[in-house]
């Protein structure tokens, strides 16, 4: 155990998580809460009961529909996928049977785990959430210590309520000064994993600290947060401050009264030390950073707004060299000429990165008063049925309409190739997700992420473009 006043923020989550040590670095860690979703979660729970276990305390298990269900307004349980309503139909009868909370296809407050699990408060500062999903990261960014799971680990966290787990590394990446204004979080995580490489955070669990973290709002910590996993990290976290407390005040699941008060007390402790010792410290300059779309099939394929398609040559490394080559040849790009030069078939606003209210409001901001180009497809999913409405409240949806985008109902949708919908073979789509794999999002779809005002702008534009770049060749026709 670390010494009184070094401890870093994720080994104070860890030591207050600790049942007991293991050897070889392994502890016991108590888990407050499981988190499932119908691609994984159904599987989890169907092998926990032929396995003769049932769940330990399902107050502490949630469930939520959001990969294969259909994100068309008026959905049932069929999905373009054609097993897809196994899925859903299995979900519902093992939850149903092991008494597990589940946010179903018609629930009021079905969403994409990853936003809905912060917006009813299920997650909190302090705790401890599994998921058999990878951007489960994602929940780092209120001060909780959070990480994705296999579907055999969730078994034996909803049988035990712990895991065992190997201690990971303590990594810093301190954000020192100011994002510029139009760069966001999205900007600045693309930014990190293409400076230190895709492997940057491997066996990590990554702080994001400074100026520029303490200046983001909590949904942008959350979208910061989600792709630590494309950094290969094991999770990221973000100390808990008044933003976090104001954010939790009155949540469905959040303490209330004088639990409420305690709660509080505790998180304000949740904090590195002053002394807390890192095991690699990494620095970004904020000022540096611009908004940044990936051109490959990498999060680390990532580039500023400004510059050119790399080549293959321009890398000292063999294999990040055969990666561009690939990477080009799939994404149908010449090395050498501007991003801002390529034109898109399809723009996507969604995904656990990128789909709460702020996204949606930024992306509206970009929109409003304007046509899509003509030619261009594109598709608006909020990330849950509550960020629907509130987006609905405020008219968000008239302003895609209008503007020509399709505005849809909650999931992951075509974040991922999971419920059978794409945009098409060779189709180029801008998109506010946050992985661009060969596949990802349909059979040689290609894929360019970047923030949502980023794609919003493209879409408007036809190519490649921010929407500072949009407002300047606006007011330069005009
Ligand atoms: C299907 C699920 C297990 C997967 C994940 O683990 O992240 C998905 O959510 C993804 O984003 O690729
Ligand atoms: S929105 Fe995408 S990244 Fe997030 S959980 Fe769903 S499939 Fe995974």
């Amino acid at each position: 155990m670390a010494m009184k006043g070094t401890s870093t923020l994720f080994d104070k989550l860890w030591s207050d998580h600790t049942v007991c040590d293991l050897e070889n670095g392994e502890a016991l860690l108590y888990l407050d809460r499981v988190f499932l979703h119908e691609r994984t979660g159904a599987v989890a729970l169907q092998s926990l009961h032929a396995a003769g276990y049932g769940v330990r305390d399902a107050r502490h298990v949630f469930c939520t529909m959001d990969h294969i269900v259909d994100t068309f307004p008026g959905r049932g349980d069929k999905t373009l996928m054609p097993s897809g309503s196994d899925f859903i139909l299995a979900t519902r009868r093992e939850t149903r049977a092991a008494n597990v909370r589940l946010y179903d296809v018609d629930d009021a407050d079905q969403g994409i785990v990853h936003v809905i699990s912060p917006e009813q408060g299920l997650v909190l500062p302090g705790l401890t959430l599994v998921c058999p999903d990878s951007h489960t990261c994602t929940q780092g960014a209120i001060g909780a210590l959070a990480w994705g799971i296999g579907s055999s680990e969730a078994e034996h966290a909803m049988a035990t309520g712990t895991l065992r787990v190997r201690k990971p590394k303590n990594m810093r990446v301190m954000v020192n000064g100011t994002l510029r204004p139009g760069v966001t979080a999205k900007d600045l995580i693309l930014h990190l994993i293409a400076k230190y490489g895709a492997n940057g955070g491997a066996g990590c669990v990554v702080e994001f600290a400074g100026s520029a973290i303490q200046q983001l709002e909590v949904e942008a910590r959350f979208t910061l947060c989600n792709m630590a996993v494309e950094f290969s990290a094991f999770t990221a976290v973000i100390a808990p401050d008044e933003k976090v407390e104001a954010y939790f005040e009155g949540k469905d699941f959040a303490p209330k009264g004088e639990h409420w008060r305690d709660a509080v007390d505790y998180w304000r402790t949740l904090r590195s030390d002053e002394n807390a010792v890192f095991d690699i410290d990494l620095v970004v300059e904020a000022e540096q950073v611009e908004p940044a779309v990936t051109w490959g099939t990498s999060p680390e394929q990532a580039i500023g707004i400004s510059a050119c398609i790399p080549a293959a040559g321009d890398y000292a490394e063999a294999h990040r060299q055969e990666a561009a080559t690939r990477a080009l040849q799939y994404q149908g790009l010449e090395s050498g000429n501007a991003i801002t030069d390529i034109a898109v078939n399809a723009a996507f606003i969604g995904s656990c990165t990128n789909s709460r209210l702020s996204d949606l409001r930024a992306a509206a901001a970009v929109v409003k008063g304007r046509q899509i180009a003509p030619g261009v497809r594109g598709v608006v999913v909020p990330g849950s049925r509550r960020v629907k409405r509130a987006a609905e409240q405020e008219g968000l949806h008239r302003i895609f309409t209008d503007a020509g985008f399709e505005w849809r109902d909650s999931g992951c949708s075509m974040c991922f190739y999971a419920g059978g919908e794409t945009f098409g073979e060779f189709q180029r789509v801008i998109s506010t997700t946050n992985r661009n794999f060969e596949g990802r999002q349909g059979p040689n779809t290609r894929t360019h992420l970047a923030s949502p005002e980023t794609v919003a702008a493209t879409a408007i534009a036809g190519s490649i473009t921010s929407a500072e770049m949009l407002a300047k060749s606006e007011s330069l026709s005009a």
